[in-house]
């Protein structure tokens, strides 16, 4: 009862303002009170109420698993990255062949979930660094990538959380990354528009520099002047 009337008070304050202004995602200070089993068990009475809300029939063989398979998929799945416990373990050697040059992990698949309609990013991740003693596992970048996705997101802070993880394990601020991906919410509903794509970019330390950051686009053949 008592998280019902916090979360009400909580749209009350944000209304229609969508726009975040840190980059961490706005999350409650009980967002970890539930277990991952409550959390279910409650989601999936509340996609009971959506559906039976537009009339259908929970009764009917096919939509009758629905509210149960929802719940375990915002909770295990599209929303799993907002439980810290989920943060990928990035392992990190030492540079001891020292590769002095840029190290570029492109075409990195991503699967978001847009915050503001809850339907789903889909596009790529390109991710860079500089490596200034320590070099992180290459699987690692697309963990990162993965598990700062599996929020509900908006682009433009899933691209700088990606850098800040990536920055505070390297040790360094020379790393990039640039995000071009399709808004459902834009291509199949509103507006409609299925061409288009967004992109956005995020320059740490030595990307900031001209000639760098025009290396790490030509190397993901982006030609866009970001
Ligand atoms: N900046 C930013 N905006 C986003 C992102 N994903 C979705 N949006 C936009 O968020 C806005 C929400 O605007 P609203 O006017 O409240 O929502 P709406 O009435 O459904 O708007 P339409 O999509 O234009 O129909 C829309 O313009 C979306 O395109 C994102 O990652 N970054
Ligand atoms: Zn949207």
């Amino acid at each position: 009862m008592k998280i019902k009337s916090t979360l009400e008070e909580h749209f009350e304050e944000i209304g229609n303002d969508h726009v975040s202004a840190s980059e961490d995602t706005p999350l409650r200070d009980d967002a970890f009170i539930l277990t991952d089993d409550e959390k279910i068990a409650r989601i999936r009475e509340n996609i009971r109420e959506v559906m039976l809300t537009l009339g259908l029939d929970l009764d009917d063989d096919s939509l009758k698993g629905t509210p149960d398979r929802v719940a375990k998929m915002f909770v295990k799945e599209l929303f799993g990255g907002l439980h810290p416990d989920r943060r990928p373990k990035s392992s990190t050697f030492k540079n001891k062949y020292k590769y002095g040059e840029m190290l570029v992990e492109k075409n990195i698949t991503l699967y978001s979930t847009c915050e503001h309609h809850l339907l789903p990013i889909v596009g790529k991740a390109h991710v860079a660094y500089i490596s200034n003693g320590t070099v992180v596992g290459l699987s690692k970048m697309n963990r990162i990538v993965d598990y700062y996705a599996k929020r509900p997101q908006v682009q433009e802070r899933l691209n700088i959380q990606i850098v800040r993880e990536l920055q505070n394990v390297l040790g360094t601020k020379d790393v990039a990354c640039v995000i071009d991906a399709k808004h459902l919410c834009v291509n199949s509903r509103g507006i409609r528009d299925i061409e288009s794509s967004t992109v956005t970019a995020e320059y740490g330390g030595r990307f900031q520099e001209e000639s760098v950051r025009r290396e790490f686009l030509d190397y993901i053949n982006l030609d866009t002047n970001f």
